[in-house]
């Protein structure tokens, strides 16, 4: 994926189109920083006033995956070549992989699919020998998720920006820093999946001449376990409109999935600040959905706002999926009060 190109941070004049940059990795709004929460761990705020409809983070995505039910007939099929990744429609002709290893891999022009052609390479013969095996046994769920694994390890294979190489300073990490920074541990996740996971991952992801990473069984688990926590859906349609709209506007199928590694680093609220939507190259694209004031915290929304509603049904859903407990405002505003306890309010007697 020779066509990938990570330079500098600063976006010049002629790497915008529509104010976005093209070749960066990520573009972030200079009113925007990374902290920690002492709860929910890093997080974006506002440095100044960001007003209502303003454009404020846009990333690449470091791996992306189509998410379609019959590739061959759907018209969603993204572009394989991470530059590009735009959504290819099969009316216009699709360029498919020579050694036909599944029908998911597509590219929307000769150009695509020859820029492309090492990275694909990296995953070619794994999905070629795997893929339906593991559809067959596990489903397409644990199909999707150790495909997006194989396509961050091709991408780590061609990062210019390993580990250890990007700025330890580096406030917006990126590339497979970025990745490495992600949060998400086994210990987030049941035994049970811990242990399902790591069945996965030594019949299918260690390292070998099919796969070759160099990673252990352990750092591909704990992989998991970060993609797991950080990956985004794709929808065509906005997510984490509030109020949300009556009657409900349905954010539409989703086509894909991705790990962005700047974007992974917004907390969810339910009453978020950020609408997000992928752009029509698979970037994701947070914009603000009313004024920002300096400090606060930007949040998206996590799940269709429209879908749960009341607290109980919103923190079990993010219970189930997402693994934690959620402490935004609005949901802390709408817990039940908290009786009081009879000792700590009686009056202090002298002994
Ligand atoms: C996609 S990551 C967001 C970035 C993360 N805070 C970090 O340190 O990298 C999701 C994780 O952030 C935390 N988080 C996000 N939103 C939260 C919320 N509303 N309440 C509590 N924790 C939250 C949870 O630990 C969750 O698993």
């Amino acid at each position: 994926m020779s066509q990938v190109v990570y330079i500098t941070l600063e976006p010049s004049e002629s790497d915008r189109v529509d104010d976005v940059p093209k070749r960066q990795p990520h573009w972030v709004h200079p009113n925007l920083i990374e902290s920690v929460d002492p709860v929910k761990g890093r997080q974006i705020r506002a440095s100044d006033l960001i007003p209502k409809g303003t454009r404020v983070l846009v990333d690449h995505p470091y791996a992306i995956i189509p998410v379609v039910d019959e590739p061959a007939a759907n018209e969603d099929l993204i572009c394989s070549n991470p530059a590009c990744n735009r959504q290819s429609p099969r009316h216009l002709g699709r360029f498919l992989c020579s050694n036909a290893c599944i029908p998911d891999v597509a590219w929307c022009s000769s150009t695509c699919r020859d820029a492309d052609k090492a990275r694909h390479d990296f995953e070619c013969t794994w999905l070629k020998r795997y893929a339906q095996p593991i559809r067959n046994k596990w489903g397409e769920y644990d199909f999707g998720m150790l495909w997006l694994i194989v396509r961050l390890l091709a991408s780590r294979d061609r990062d210019p920006h390993g580990e250890n190489v990007a700025p330890k300073t580096q406030q917006w990490k990126y590339g497979w820093s970025g990745i490495a920074s992600l949060c998400g541990s086994s210990d987030t996740w049941s035994h049970e999946q811990v242990r399902s996971w790591t069945t996965l991952v030594k019949k299918y992801l260690r390292d070998s001449p099919v796969l070759p990473h160099g990673l252990t069984v352990d750092r591909v688990l704990h992989l998991i376990c970060q993609e797991e926590a950080n990956s985004f859906g794709l929808y065509p349609r906005e997510t984490g409109i509030f109020p949300p709209p009556h009657p409900p506007v349905d954010r539409g199928e989703q086509y894909a999935a991705a790990v962005y590694p700047t974007a992974a680093i917004a907390n969810h609220s339910c009453m978020p600040n950020l609408i997000h939507k992928p752009d029509q190259d698979g970037h994701m694209v947070f914009t603000a959905s009313r004024d920002i004031l300096p400090g606060q915290e930007c949040c998206i929304s996590y799940f269709d706002l429209t879908k749960y509603t009341d607290l109980t049904s919103r923190r079990e859903h993010l219970r189930k999926s997402f693994r934690f407990i959620c402490q935004c405002e609005r949901c802390i505003s709408e817990e039940p009060a908290k009786e009081t306890n009879e000792w700590t309010s009686m009056p202090m007697m002298d002994i």
